[in-house]
């Protein structure tokens, strides 16, 4: 089976790339920018014709989240032309698209967790176009999974674990918004999933919500590498406020998932278990 994979060399699709070497009967095209471009529909329309994938995992996305504010063009052109031409591909060559979305699409200003049908309103131009390259997905082809994700993070790629282990490494404290409040996700985690729907060819098309388990502040998060890593600095929590960024976030994205637990009966792990792991692999 011919798995097309687009941004195979950020975090998600590293850790696919990982995974594919335990797979012998799957047969993966790892592709990433610049010599496939999303965002070029003529050339990926070439690459479709070369090859009958019957998947496509779209693992590329724009997502540097406070750059967005200024590049908006081009996080569009990524995240929603980009999103629009695989859909497109996909429907005239009847290839099951796998797209990943964002928490980032809800405001936020709920305290509980949130469900796929839940209103969205972005806060961020990221979470926008994400939002708008998920519904470019589910108004042009049915066969589609879209997996919003929160917070990922991978041995791979740049990611809040990393930059904390680097700060942690070089200062003797650290700011750390507490009022922030989601769900960390290891990206090895999201990618075992994706490989599991694919090997069972399940057909429950549609949007799933899909995290590690539990709940965490950015400061928890932080607090935990520092205490996994044995690191001294001190974390200090601190309100959004004090820490000023170009792009707003949701106060409070922790997703529900009992969708996806009761669909395809897989069991997730808690951020804390999938953490360790990670840590052991840097
Ligand atoms: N990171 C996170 O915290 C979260 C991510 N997500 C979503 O999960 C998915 C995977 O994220 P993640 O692995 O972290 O992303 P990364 O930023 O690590 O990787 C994105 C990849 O896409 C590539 N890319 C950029 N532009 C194009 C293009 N025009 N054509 C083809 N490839 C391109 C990048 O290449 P290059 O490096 O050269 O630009 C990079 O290899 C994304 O859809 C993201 O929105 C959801 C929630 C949280
Ligand atoms: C570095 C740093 C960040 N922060 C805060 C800022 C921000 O609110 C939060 C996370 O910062 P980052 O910029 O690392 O992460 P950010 O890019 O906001 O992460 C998001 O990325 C996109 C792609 C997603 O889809 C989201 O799910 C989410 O993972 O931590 C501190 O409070 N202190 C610090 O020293």
């Amino acid at each position: 089976m011919n798995i097309l994979v687009t941004g195979a060399g950020g975090q998600l699709g590293s850790e696919l790339q990982a995974l594919a070497k335990t797979e012998a009967n799957l047969t993966f095209h790892f592709t990433d920018y610049p010599e496939v471009d999303i965002t070029n529909a003529d050339s990926l329309g070439e690459l479709f014709k070369a090859t009958a994938f019957a998947y496509c995992i779209n693992c590329a996305a724009y997502t540097a989240v406070d750059k967005a504010e200024e590049e908006k063009e081009k996080c569009d052109a990524i995240n929603v032309t980009g999103s629009q031409n695989l859909a497109d591909l996909c429907k005239a060559h009847d290839v099951v698209l796998v797209h990943i979305s964002t928490d980032f699409v809800f405001n936020g200003v709920t305290h509980l967790p949130l469900q796929e049908n839940d209103l969205t309103s972005p806060l961020s131009h990221y979470g926008l176009s994400k939002l708008n390259g998920e519904n470019a997905i589910r108004d042009t082809w049915e066969k589609h999974f879209i997996f919003r994700t929160s917070w990922l993070y991978s041995s791979y790629g740049a990611n809040f674990v990393k930059t904390m282990i680097r700060l942690g490494e070089t200062k003797d404290e650290l700011s750390i918004i507490a009022d922030q409040v989601g769900t960390p996700t290891y990206a090895r985690d999201l990618a075992e999933v994706i490989v599991a729907v694919i090997k069972t060819k399940n057909t429950a098309y549609g949007l799933y919500h899909y995290s590690n388990e539990g709940v965490a502040s950015w400061y928890d998060f932080a607090a935990a590498v520092f205490e996994y890593k044995s690191l001294s600095v001190v974390a200090k929590p601190i309100p959004t406020e004090e820490y000023p960024t170009p792009a707003k976030r949701p106060h409070f994205s922790v997703m529900d998932k009992t969708k996806f637990k009761k669909t395809f009966g897989i069991a997730i792990p808690h951020w804390r278990t999938s953490l360790k792991k990670c840590l052991e692999m840097l």
